[in-house]
């Protein structure tokens, strides 16, 4: 998607002027050498999450925010301007040295700040050219979903985040690769194919109606719904037909749809990616099953697989087929897909 070249110039001098100022901040710091250095926070807010909700929340959070963060750190606030923007505002910031990115927003911008950390295949560098200094990634939860979130039993609270924000700990967190129809795509959640991201691609259409999105885009992908013969290779090795598969979810995170734990197994620090294959499920099976969806018990289900991976390729059998893809709950484009998992590749605000 293209970005507006005027909104990113904007971003980035945003970005410029309070880095001259942080810059000064710092030097006074060393004069008195007393206090540790002050640190560049960059908060990227998407005002249109949440239905708007977001940029609501984050005008009335902002004062707290310089209240609670403002004495360690500077506070670099930059908006988003559309779809993608979060992605170049990130890559600059981390160009311009920052000490953390932090995703305002829901599970789309969390993912667009994400992938703001890579080019052409490789970690963003700082200018200064110290690609040992890195930047840490940090997420205020204000969407509508905010999945990845609840795999740490975080709440859509941005109260707690601060306070999170505030304690600095960090921990190493595993990013999942796409290669598809859309080149490279990192994910930090869950990339799903088939029924769930074709409910995930129309559900995006509803999201004025908050959560009941993701009941109105189940309903619409379930209309001339067929499950499909899959093939799939997993660490390399050959390739192993399933058939009749419903749904097939990598997740490095747990949640998805605002709250289904569709990948009870997963833990983004373990260095692996867990899928979940369904197979041959109709749909009033979801009507049955909705609730082992929503507390973790999906894998008692008979048709229902699981295995750790670091790879896995999909395809279809037969044919094209035009089989959904999503990652983080954006729509991706269709099958064949690779993907792997990149253990440890992100510095998160825990
Ligand atoms: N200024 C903007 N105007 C319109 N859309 C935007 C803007 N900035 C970002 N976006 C797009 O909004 C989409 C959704 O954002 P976000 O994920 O923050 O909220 P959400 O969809 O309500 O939450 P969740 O994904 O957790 O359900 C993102 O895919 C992003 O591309």
């Amino acid at each position: 998607m293209t970005v507006s070249a005027v909104a990113l110039r904007k971003s980035c001098v945003l970005f410029v002027k309070a880095e001259q100022s942080s810059a000064l901040e710092r030097s006074s710091d060393r004069a008195w050498g007393t206090s540790p250095p002050r640190r560049n926070f960059v908060f990227v807010v998407n005002p249109r999450g949440a239905n708007g909700r977001t940029g609501r929340e984050w005008n009335k959070l902002l004062p707290y925010l310089r209240t609670r963060l403002g004495g360690q750190h500077n506070i670099h606030e930059s908006l988003t301007s559309g779809p993608s923007h979060a992605v170049d505002i990130t890559r600059e910031a981390i160009r311009e040295g920052a000490d953390a990115v932090v995703a305002v927003g829901g599970d789309g911008t969390l993912h667009e700040v994400l992938n703001g950390f890579f080019w052409a295949g490789k970690p963003i560098c700082p200018i200064d050219g110290d690609c040992k200094r890195t930047t840490t990634l940090g997420l205020i939860p204000l969407g509508t979903g905010s999945d990845f979130a609840r795999t740490f039993g975080w709440k859509n609270d941005p109260h707690d985040a601060i306070e999170r924000i505030a304690k600095g700990l960090r921990s190493k967190i595993d990013v999942g690769l796409i290669n598809g129809s859309s080149g490279d795509q990192y994910f930090i959640n869950i990339a799903d194919i088939h029924l769930s991201a074709k409910a995930g691609y129309y559900s995006s259409k509803y999201k004025s109606f908050g959560n009941l999105c993701y009941v109105f885009g189940a309903l619409r992908a379930f209309f001339g719904h067929h499950n499909h013969d899959l093939k799939i290779k997993v660490n390399g090795q050959d390739w192993k037909v399933y058939d009749k598969v419903t749904a097939l979810c990598i997740g490095n995170g747990r949640f998805f749809g605002g709250g289904m734990e569709v990948v009870p197994t997963a833990d983004p620090t373990s260095g692996k990616l867990e899928v979940v294959i369904l197979q041959g499920f109709r749909w009033y099976d979801f009507i049955l099953k909705l609730y082992k969806l929503y507390n973790g018990s999906l894998l008692s289900e008979k048709r229902v697989f699981s295995r750790s991976i670091k790879s896995i390729e999909v395809a279809v059998v037969e044919g094209k087929g035009d089989i959904f893809v999503q990652s983080d709950g954006e729509h991706l484009g269709f099958l064949p897909i690779k993907c792997s998992v990149l253990p440890g590749a992100i510095d998160f605000l825990m």
